[in-house]
């Protein structure tokens, strides 16, 4: 169990206090799959780094059960990618030093295989395409064998039809492989076809969260799904009003341009 209690985060801009994350509590139990969705700039990368480590909170704690930290994998939007490292090179990375040669070795040999890569293990990166891009840096996190896999939009710069078939991949490694996910989006669609709880934020606050106890796998034209995922909207969209003072930015459109069918 990792437990999230009084979070928040502050940055001084110019003189000014931004409130990136206030006051947020959050239980993630082994093995679950949480999904935080929200409009830009409501905190959800800013979630994401904190559970990392790679930023310190402000005010509260993040404890993991018997206290010792968990391993942590990470899965960015861009890949970033070492252009002069082959694609078993790039996922083997972060273990270099750290496990002997042939632990790598098997270790990145079942990742690749995990993610559809095992014939493009001596490609370089520029061979690859996007969405190969986004399975090595799938990957790379995946040979750490993570407890906790952090995900931040990995797959927003990529087509639809990408995009559906990582989602198809992702879930199947976390079925898999089991590790507690959370995966940041703008997508409620993809929201609702990866999650087994979706977590909703607004100004730096989780402001609802909805448990998705739909088998898998999910159809995304499904009832049941599109139903859930137009009560998700309506959550988020909640008085337009007040969202539009609370988020003065045009960003507010990523919900109202959705249409559910
Ligand atoms: N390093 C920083 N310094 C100053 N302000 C920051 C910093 N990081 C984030 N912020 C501010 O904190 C708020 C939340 O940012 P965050 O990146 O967490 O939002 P987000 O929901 O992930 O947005 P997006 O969906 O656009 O990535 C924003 O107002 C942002 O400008």
């Amino acid at each position: 169990m990792l437990e999230v209690r009084g979070l928040s985060k502050h940055y001084k801009v110019s003189d000014r206090d931004v409130v990136a994350l206030a006051d947020v509590d959050l239980m993630l139990a082994p093995g679950s799959f949480t999904v935080v969705v929200g409009r830009s700039g409501c905190g959800k990368s800013t979630l994401l780094r904190l559970l990392a480590g790679l930023v310190a909170p402000t005010t509260g704690d993040i404890r993991h059960a018997d206290g010792h930290r968990p391993t942590i994998g990470c899965v960015f939007q861009e890949p970033r990618l070492m252009p002069w490292l082959s694609v078993a090179g790039n996922a083997g990375f972060g273990l270099v030093g750290k496990v002997a040669k042939a632990e790598i070795a098997s270790r990145v040999a079942a990742a690749l295989a995990l993610v559809g890569l095992t014939d493009f293990r001596d490609a370089y990166p520029d061979q690859l395409s996007g969405g190969m891009a986004s399975r090595v840096g799938l990957a790379r996190a995946l040979v750490l064998e993570p407890d906790l896999l952090l995900l931040d939009e990995p797959f927003a710069a990529l087509d639809a039809f990408t995009r559906r078939g990582l989602q198809a991949e992702l879930t199947d490694i976390w079925l898999a492989r089991r590790p507690t996910v959370v995966f940041v989006t703008h997508d409620v669609e993809e929201a609702v076809l990866l999650a087994d709880q979706v977590v909703h934020m607004d100004g730096g606050r989780i402001i609802g969260r909805r448990p998705v106890p739909l088998a898998r796998p999910r159809d995304a034209t499904d009832q049941a799904l599109v139903t859930l995922r137009r009560a998700i909207l309506d959550d988020l969209a909640g008085d337009p009003s007040q969202a539009a003072t609370r988020h003065p930015s045009s960003d507010q459109r990523v919900f109202q341009q959705e249409t559910v069918p």
